[in-house]
């Protein structure tokens, strides 16, 4: 007798939750990819010289608020279409921001900006941690809107089950902010808690974070604290004069593999026992169109899972490298995203990851 009882594969596991992700390497099975329609230059404060490229800044004082580059954002949205398309292939759902105005001058009654700047990189201001979106509070007030291009999707993901915490709104006013040249010192003080979510990396029941020019330790605090007793965030030390957001510091491909920029990678006692890889240098040209980053987000690759990683097509040298360590590299075409700061992982947010709160950095009592 036929068994009209039997489904077809897949169809009697477990619904997937509409948010799972504790891991920056395992199976990637939904993710949120940036879009740069209707970005703007964005307004100029001046605490962001310690992180804007020099070349850039003059451009920034003088246009803020004004669309960017229509041919090169047009280039870099054809790269942002494709790495939907190799997403696609892979099997994975990527779902995009809403198109909202990012050129439209705000305030608040303390300060105002000339513009927005682009829903381009939901990595810097949202974090996944489990089943919970975490908005940033972003230190940057061109920022100060940048979600409502994501709250669509945070609404019906929260409709889904996924839990919702968005950090305290911050003022931004200037007691937030350290300007001139006070060298060896961050661009924010401790007056309120700011983080970029970009300044995070996620290793299961772990965290790790930098202190930089848009994350402070109140910020931190306010994440450690928000998180509870299931998870540990540690801070650790970079080498980054210029710090902001360490997914070109660190990127940890596989448990116990962690890819590390060859200059700005401080070895931490957590990373006993795992193999680390300095990247090689970047193969962009010198003259490159670069607003708002240095070329080392060669080495900012996504992870579709502990094998695979998508790595931009010319940077060869970082091919061969990761090939030699076990990976298989996708090329993927991105240049033109570089050139609005950021890579792969800057420009996505991965909101459905196989796995859970897995141990795998060192600690003693692990051991
Ligand atoms: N999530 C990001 N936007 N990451 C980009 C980090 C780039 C890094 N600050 C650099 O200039 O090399």
């Amino acid at each position: 007798m036929r068994d009209d009882t039997r489904q077809p594969a897949g169809q009697n596991r477990e619904p997937r939750p509409a948010v799972n992700s504790y891991t920056e390497w395992d199976p990637l099975r939904e993710v949120v990819v940036g879009s740069l329609q209707n970005g703007a230059f964005p307004g100029w404060q001046e605490s962001m010289a310690r992180v804007v490229p020099d070349a850039a800044q003059q451009v920034f004082r003088e246009r803020g608020g004004t669309p960017l580059p229509a041919g090169l954002v047009k280039a870099a949205e054809e790269e942002l279409e494709g790495l939907v398309e190799v997403l696609e292939d892979h099997g994975v759902t990527a779902v995009r921001p809403d198109t909202v105005q990012h050129q439209t001058p705000f305030g608040t009654p303390s300060w105002s900006s000339a513009g927005g700047l682009y829903a381009g990189m939901p990595r810097d201001l949202l974090m996944v941690v489990g089943d919970a979106i975490i908005e940033a509070p972003m230190s940057w007030r061109s920022r100060y809107h940048e979600v409502d291009a994501f709250r669509s999707l945070i609404k019906s993901y929260f409709r889904r089950g996924a839990r919702w915490l968005p950090a305290p709104r911050p003022q931004l006013t200037d007691e937030l902010y350290r300007t001139g040249d006070a060298a060896g010192e961050w661009a924010v003080t401790e007056f309120e808690p700011v983080f970029d979510a970009a300044d995070f990396l996620r290793f299961g029941r772990d965290l790790v974070v930098q202190r930089s020019h848009v994350t402070n330790a109140f910020g931190i605090d306010w994440v450690r604290r928000s998180l509870g007793p299931e998870f540990r965030v540690t801070v650790v030390d970079t080498d980054d004069p210029h710090a902001m957001h360490i997914d070109a510091t660190m990127a940890p491909l596989a448990p116990g593999k962690l890819l590390v920029h060859p200059k700005r990678y401080v070895p931490h006692p957590l990373f006993d026992g795992w193999e680390i890889l300095p990247a090689p240098a970047p193969t962009l040209p010198r003259d490159w169109p670069m607003y708002f980053c240095s070329p080392w987000v060669s080495m900012n690759v996504l992870s579709l899972n502990p094998e695979t990683v998508l790595v931009e097509r010319q940077e060869q040298p970082l091919i061969d490298a990761l090939t030699a360590w076990g990976f298989r590299c996708v090329p993927v075409d991105f240049r033109h995203v570089y050139t609005f700061g950021g890579s792969f992982h800057c420009v996505t947010l991965d909101t459905v990851r196989d796995g859970g709160t897995g141990r795998y950095l060192s600690w003693p009592e692990d051991r």
